[in-house]
């Protein structure tokens, strides 16, 4: 059985960060491991509070999981602060594991902020640099390039310059854009689009998670680049037409596994 491991933050209230991308490790088949990075006290509607782990017990949580166990794919996800990416950073360069997939999130879906303003600079000049698959939103890649983005030609120059970074591929995903959800991959030579119709919902808290861990998931189970991001769109859109109308805000993706694993079992057998 093929290994995922999140390094992300914990969402209580259970529809996004690390607990959105076991859900979605266990769809996948593959057996999900956890670095809790945060305590984030959510719901579907606001955040209460984020208490970050010490460096030190974020560290000590990657070894213990390294020391024992083989990972197939990374999916790093909320990384508060400074010192929480240094350690990270740090133990990825020692651990060096393949198909590491960072989503860097800034803020939840209902405008909280997830990551400290000032930790912008050590996301790009030290984070970024380490992934395979880089996933920002629209208002993550305008943070991360300094400029806006207002149209598909707009997401296509973003995802280029963001690979100057040093990353291999770009996703910029366009949850938040107007029209179709169309995203946009460079994999450093040509750029793809991956579009869907728009599902009129409010229940969409954690889709970026659930689209993160799905493409780590697919690298893990030895998939391309191209029709791993295939396979996670397709995913995170079922996950969204079926997502929950669960409390007051924004309710979270469903993940839908029975429907799932029969398209996995008829992959298996066509
Ligand atoms: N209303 C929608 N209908 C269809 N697909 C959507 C919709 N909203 C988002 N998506 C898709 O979900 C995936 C995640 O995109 P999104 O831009 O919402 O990420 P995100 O903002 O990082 O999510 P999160 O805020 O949960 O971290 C993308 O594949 C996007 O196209
Ligand atoms: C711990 C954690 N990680 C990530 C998100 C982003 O997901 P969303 O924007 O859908 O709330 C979140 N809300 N909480």
């Amino acid at each position: 059985m093929k290994k995922v491991l999140s390094i992300a933050g914990s969402d209580c209230s259970g529809g996004a960060g690390i607990q959105a991308d076991l859900k979605t490790f266990s769809v996948h088949g593959v057996y999900g491991m956890s670095v809790i990075v945060s305590v984030v006290a959510e719901n579907t509607g606001r955040v209460l509070g984020i208490q970050d782990v010490s460096p030190d017990m974020i560290g000590k949580q990657i070894d213990a999981v390294f020391e024992d166990i083989e990972v197939d794919a990374v999916k790093v996800g909320m990384l508060s602060a400074p010192d929480c990416m240094e350690e990270v950073v740090e133990k990825l360069k020692y651990y060096h594991p393949e198909n590491i997939v960072i989503d860097p999130v800034m803020y939840a879906k209902n405008g909280c902020p997830l990551m400290e303003p000032a930790a912008i600079k050590t996301l790009i000049g030290t984070v970024i640099p380490l992934a395979d698959v880089l996933t920002p939103n629209i208002p993550e890649a305008e943070k991360i390039t300094g400029s806006r983005i207002n149209s598909v030609e707009e997401m296509e120059k973003a995802a280029r310059a963001i690979h100057t970074i040093g990353c291999k591929a770009v996703v910029i995903k366009g949850g938040h854009a107007a029209g179709n959800a169309l995203d946009v991959l460079f994999d450093g030579k040509e750029v793809w689009h991956f579009d869907t119709a728009r599902i009129d919902t409010k229940n969409t808290h954690g889709t970026g998670c659930t689209f993160s861990a799905a493409v780590a998931s697919q690298l893990a189970r030895g998939m391309g680049l191209r029709e791993a991001v295939q396979k996670a769109k397709d995913y995170v859109t079922m996950a969204l037409s079926h997502s929950l109308d669960i409390g007051k805000g924004c309710g979270p993706t469903h993940h839908f596994w029975h429907l799932y694993q029969y398209g996995l079992r008829e992959e298996r057998e066509g």
